[in-house]
């Protein structure tokens, strides 16, 4: 499963700075807005602290975390969907995101230009929710002339059509379609960007981050969609120190786990995402899957014959292999089950599958 999260916001949010620390990367972050013109992508292995133990109780050749692809595109303005700025056209970038994530700026720098002139994030974060319903109402008006002459003739149309404007109309309201909670089915072709689920950032200092009543007054903003609280500047110093390093830096900060990793768990919370785990000499490794995933979905995100073929899954979870120290010791101790075709995948299963086709 490719996952694939957009990140938005006005220009100078910190969207790259923020990219290149996700993905250890060195794009053009600089203090002028519109750094950012053609996309940049990049793909990140998702933290997973049970890997280490199991590539060792394995003795694993490597470890294979799962991924997440990241987009980072140009700011968005106030009037883009009328050309202002760099227009919207480059939205086209994230339409087949799974997720957005929208990067707001709370930190204080004068020699950092704000676009509007002053940081303000919950403004700022409803220019940017109304220029994604624009660029949404654009693709409507569009999309609804050509179906409607198709149900002219086909009948079978109409109630997609009914549905196309009825998201028209959610969104001329100024409701995004995932917060009005309309049924995304009939609108799937459409790759409307507000049908997404989003993660709000906020991008804030070191002061920011220590004061509990701004974060939450940010927080409620966004509220019930999560928010995550980060220093993207000091993160992306962060990812290139060794780990020792990193983790004194941390402590010191009084931060108790790197933003990204937060990023990471909430994006997976907020898609609905768990991950389960193989592991053998070659390679200990996460695979993603939704939560509620029985076995033979959970197999088939490794190969699709394996789903077809499935027979069993041998499973035990972590915890259980940790505690007993091998395999081995859990079989004897009866904690390594094997479960059938209607089984559901629990968080960090440690699983090996049985199918016609072959083992893994
Ligand atoms: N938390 C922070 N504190 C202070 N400065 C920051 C912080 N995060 C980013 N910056 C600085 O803000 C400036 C803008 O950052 P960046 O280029 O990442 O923004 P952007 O959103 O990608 O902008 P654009 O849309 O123009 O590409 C950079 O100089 C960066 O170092
Ligand atoms: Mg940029």
């Amino acid at each position: 499963m490719a996952l694939t999260i957009g990140i938005v916001g006005l220009p100078n949010a910190g969207k790259s700075t923020l990219f290149n620390a996700l993905t250890r990367n060195t794009v053009l972050a600089a203090n002028y807005p519109f750094a950012t013109i053609e996309p940049n992508v990049g793909v990140v292995g998702v933290p997973e602290p049970r890997l280490a133990t199991l590539a060792e109780l394995y003795s694993s050749e490597r470890i294979v975390p799962a991924t997440v692809s990241f987009v980072d595109i140009a700011g968005i303005v106030k009037g883009a969907s009328q050309g202002e700025g760099m227009g919207n056209a480059f939205l086209a970038n994230i339409r087949e995101a799974d997720a957005i994530c929208q990067v707001t700026r709370a930190f204080s720098d004068d020699d950092v230009t704000h676009v509007d002139g002053a940081v303000n994030p919950a403004s700022d974060i409803e220019t940017i929710t109304t220029e994604l319903v624009l660029a949404d109402l654009q693709t409507l008006e569009r999309a609804i002339p050509r179906l409607e002459k198709e149900a002219r003739i086909k009948k079978e149309a109409q109630p997609k059509l009914a549905a196309w404007k009825e998201a028209y109309a959610t969104l001329s309201d100024g409701t995004g379609i995932y917060a009005a909670d309309l049924d995304p089915e009939p609108l799937r072709e459409l790759f409307l960007l507000t049908a997404k689920p989003f993660i709000y950032v906020f991008n804030c200092d070191a002061d920011q981050l220590a004061d509990a009543a701004l974060l939450k007054r940010m927080a409620s903003v966004v509220a019930p969609a999560e928010a995550i609280f980060l220093d993207a500047k000091f993160e992306s110093e962060l990812v290139e120190m060794e780990p020792e390093e990193a983790a004194e830096f941390l402590a010191e900060a009084g931060v108790d786990e790197p933003g990204l990793d937060k990023l990471a768990r909430v994006g997976y919370d907020t898609l609905g995402l768990q991950s389960y785990l193989t592991a053998g000499p070659k390679e200990s490794r996460a695979w993603t899957i939704r939560k509620g995933a029985t076995a033979p979905e959970a197999a088939g995100v490794i190969h699709t014959d394996f789903q077809k073929g499935f027979i069993k899954a041998q499973v035990v979870s972590f915890d259980d292999l940790v505690e007993f120290g091998s395999e081995s010791a859990a079989k004897a101790a009866g904690r390594v089950r094997l479960e059938g075709k209607d089984y559901v995948m629990a968080d960090g299963d440690v699983v090996e599958f049985r199918s016609g086709s072959a083992t893994r």
